[in-house]
């Protein structure tokens, strides 16, 4: 003998129940099935009964609905020749519920047993065509009526069932009707007085359970809509996976924190006999679905799922009234419980100074205003506040048996929500340790849902959401890169990469699942106009977990928003020097807003592009030692241009190649101006604990004044055109003294300096080739020999992998 029960949405129409119907042939051993409602049945009985009592016209069309919903069932599956009986049963059930609702209309009034009796002819109805429809396709069914074993008192709405009657009754029931198939009305019982009464939320499930434990069955099967019961709710997560084997325990804690597949009270008759508890889907059978059981899993993740519930209010009643004042809670508690106020969550400072508690929103004006009247003298007396009322929150809940004598899970689950900037207004874990709590923003839900998912279930890989800003030389080379290792880090290192915003100066488009970046070289099909605040506006709106800002860009309008990103938690990575050689006061905010918001702020590729200079200027400097003397040559085109001129072609054509080959800013004035030179020297100042402002760097200009006012690389390079003399004059004198040309970088007994120096043929410099970089840094420890850094330190291809190298060390930190 087998139980089995098929929920609202399983039984939702025909196609559904003939579903079904194919999943109850397929049993090869009699079976009793439960069914509930057609969905959406019993909200609309709710609903025409309560405006047939407010006297309100509209409850015809809930009939009407309800009607049709039935009549078109058995329509659809019953052969035409074998319809008449049927449809005249459907319809005199049907014309009895009229009638009670017309009784509720005309007497304008509602009492709970007239309710659950119309209440109950959701599953009268959906039983009784179910039956008919198996009947017709010759199957040895037959319309067990539940109400008939199934004993309550008369608690109308919710009745309490009497199991002692009740068992005894559907031993004797099923012993004397045996058929291979039983269809029996769930959430429907009868008073001891043979009047209907109905079992409460989850009623269809109680009705199995009971059924199930009454006869000893070894298992109990619930039939839905999804294929389990999922370690999060896979609207909402998509990585969600079905839990293939849980505890009791586990589910009940599941279920009561909002996994809608089972409902608690449901599994309180098989707990206590060992039966355990499949959840199937009806619109995947094959699935194999989750199995309920006293044992549960052996799987050696502490955690079991993670789960929510919405629409909550949080209430603090506080006050130095309430320390050491003992009936303060007891108060408090009476007072929303004669209210019928259902208390979800409740946590108390141990100062006794406050005690938060969360009900259900729509209770929260009542709370307020009964707790506020109880404790009216204390409130008049200021010993303690007038309640707060704090709206839009959420519980979020990771559950699992395990979690009890395992270090480190509240840890993780709660470092995982700070560094996604989620907010804990309150935390509490059960003495079981099966359960840790906390209420939050009801806005960050999803995002924390995703997170502590990633944390518990998905560790192996880590999910960065990336936020591109500039796509030109170098962003475009960085979409490129990603396209090309994306696979390989997320198989190597566990980190995916998605690129869910991209926006050059005019445009800016989001995906939120992720570009196909070989599909959006071109924003016009995809953007809308691009607005620094429009842009950071929608990825808050996002509020996507493991969010990163990359600014590929080299404007100041950019640079200044950094502090707005990582106020939201969202790491930045930037090759755009402007933030870092701004003044001193934006840059400490910016380290600062990084520390105090864990939010990674990465810049390697501000000096020398791909090269680990500031990293290993921080590893110095972080194991004690100190920066003490700089020796640099930081212009890669600079370096690159003084290499390739030598009088033969103008030098403002070589200028203009350096820039076609990527090596120069968007403009070059940036570079032969020293300001781009002179950035990256106070950036390597900064890193080494120097306080320095751009005035203190001194720049001995050599272009001539003709070319500074220049306001576009076209212009500046046609005014260094119409220069060519001096620039050959410079190379001619280095050239006599056997030396070359280099931009050097010094800082020395804490004076920096930039300028063109002409390098002899001993120096360090002088065979510095291409568009290399080379930086000395002599300290406390290199005193002597200085550490030397040299490689190729300008090019769209090697930054782009230096700005890759950043985003990646932040998805290696999350792993
Ligand atoms: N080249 C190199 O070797 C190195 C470069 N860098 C840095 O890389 C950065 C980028 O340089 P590069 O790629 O050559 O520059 P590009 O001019 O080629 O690209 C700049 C990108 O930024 C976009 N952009 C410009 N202004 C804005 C704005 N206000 N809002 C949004 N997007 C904007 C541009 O859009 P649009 O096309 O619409 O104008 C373009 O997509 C610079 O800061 C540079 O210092 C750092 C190290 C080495
Ligand atoms: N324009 C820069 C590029 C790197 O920062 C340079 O020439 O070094």
């Amino acid at each position: 003998m087998k139980v089995i029960k098929f929920g609202g949405s399983s039984v939702a129409n025909a196609v559904n129940i003939k579903r079904c119907v194919d999943i109850i042939k397929n049993i090869n051993e009699p079976v009793i099935v439960v069914v509930s409602a057609l969905s959406g049945v019993t909200d609309l009985l709710q609903l025409a009964a309560v405006q047939a009592a407010a006297h309100n016209e509209e409850y015809i069309n809930q009939f009407k609905e309800i009607s049709h919903r039935h009549l078109e069932v058995v329509r659809a599956l019953i052969p035409v020749n074998q319809q008449a009986g049927i449809l005249s049963s459907v319809i005199r059930d049907l014309n009895e519920l009229e009638v009670l609702l017309q009784g509720c209309y005309l007497l304008r009034e509602l009492s709970p047993r007239i309710k659950d009796l119309i209440m109950s002819f959701g599953e009268r109805l959906s039983s009784y065509v179910i039956a008919e429809v198996m009947k017709a396709q010759g199957e040895d069914c037959r319309q067990g009526y539940s109400g008939a074993f199934i004993k309550t008192n008369d608690k109308f709405g919710k009745a309490a069932v009497n199991f002692e009657v009740t068992d005894a009754l559907i031993v004797e029931y099923f012993k004397q009707n045996p058929a291979a198939i039983t269809i029996v009305p769930g959430f429907i019982a009868e008073s001891a007085a043979n009047e209907v009464t109905t079992l409460g939320r989850g009623g269809s499930d109680y009705t199995a359970a009971i059924i199930a434990a009454a006869l000893d069955l070894k298992e109990l099967e619930i039939w839905t809509d999804v294929s389990g019961i999922y370690t999060a709710n896979p609207r909402v997560v998509k990585q969600a996976k079905i839990i293939k084997h849980i505890n009791f325990q586990e589910a009940m804690e599941l279920s009561h924190f909002g996994a809608k597949v089972l409902y608690p009270s449901a599994l309180a008759p098989i707990l206590p006999k060992g039966i355990s508890l499949i959840v199937k889907n009806t619109f995947e059978p094959d699935a194999e679905g989750s199995l309920v059981s006293t044992i549960g899993s052996t799987d050696p993740n502490p955690v079991r799922g993670i789960t929510n519930i919405d629409n909550l209010a949080l209430l603090t009643l506080e006050g130095p009234g309430m320390v050491g004042v003992a009936g303060i809670s007891k108060r408090l508690f009476e007072v929303l419980s004669l209210e019928d106020i259902n208390v979800i969550f409740i946590t108390q400072a141990s100062s006794e100074h406050s005690i938060c508690f969360a009900i259900i929103a729509s209770d929260a004006d009542k709370a307020e205003r009964v707790i506020n009247a109880a404790f009216e003298f204390e409130i008049q007396n200021k010993k303690v506040k007038p309640v707060r009322v704090e709206l839009g929150m959420s519980i979020i809940a990771v559950v699992g048996d395990y979690i009890k004598g395992h270090q480190g899970v509240s840890g993780r689950m709660f470092s995982a929500l700070g560094r996604n900037n989620i907010n804990i207004c309150a935390i509490a874990q059960g003495a079981s340790e099966r359960n840790i709590s906390a209420v939050i923003l009801e806005k960050d839900v999803k995002k924390a849902l995703n997170v502590l998912h990633e944390a518990f279930f998905e560790e192996v890989v880590v999910q960065l959401n990336l936020f591109v800003m500039g796509i030109g030389n170098v962003g475009g080379k960085f979409l490129e890169q990603i396209v090309k290792q994306h696979h390989y880090l997320k198989e190597h290192l566990k980190v995916n990469i998605r690129v869910v915003g991209i926006a050059n100066s005019k445009l800016m488009c989001f995906n939120v699942d992720g570009f196909n970046l070989s599909e959006v070289k071109d924003l016009s099909n995809c953007g809308v106009p691009m607005t620094q605040g429009g842009f950071l506006d929608k990825i808050k709106e996002l509020n996507l977990r493991n969010s990163v800002f990359v600014d590929n860009t080299a404007t100041a309008e950019v640079a200044m928003t950094y502090g707005e990103y990582l106020k939201k938690s969202i790491a930045v990575v930037t090759c755009n020097k402007i933030a870092c050689s701004s003044t001193m006061d934006y840059y400490k905010e910016l380290k600062g807003l990084s520390k105090k918001y864990n939010a990674p702020f990465l810049y390697e590729t501000n000096v020398g592009a791909g090269l680990p200079i500031i990293d290993t200027i921080k590893n110095l400097v972080a194991s004690g030692d100190q920066v003490k003397e700089i020796q640099a040559v930081l212009s890669g085109s600079l370096n690159f241009i003084f290499n390739q001129y030598n009088g033969t072609k103008l030098f403002a054509d070589v200028v203009a190649l350096a820039k076609q080959e990527g090596y120069t800013e968007p403009h070059p004035l940036i570079d032969l101006s020293g300001v781009d030179v002179k950035r990256k020297l106070m950036i390597l100042m900064r890193e080494s604990n120097y306080w320095v402002e751009e005035e203190d760097i001194e720049v001995a200009n050599f272009l001539p004044e003709s070319c500074m006012e220049a306001k576009d690389a076209d212009t500046f390079i046609a005014a260094l055109a119409k220069e060519e003399s001096h620039f050959k004059g410079l190379y001619d004198a280095a050239k006599a003294k056997g030396a070359c040309l280099k931009v050097v970088a010094t800082l020395k007994e804490g004076k920096a300096c930039v300028g063109l120096q002409e390098i002899k043929s001993d120096h360090p410099f002088y065979h510095l080739e291409g568009k290399d970089n080379i930086v000395l840094f002599f300290t406390d420890r290199y005193k002597e020999q200085p550490l030397l850094i040299k490689g190729a330190g300008a090019g769209a291809e090697v930054t782009a992998s230096g700005i890759f190298a950043d985003v990646i060390r932040i998805g290696s930190k999350l792993v």
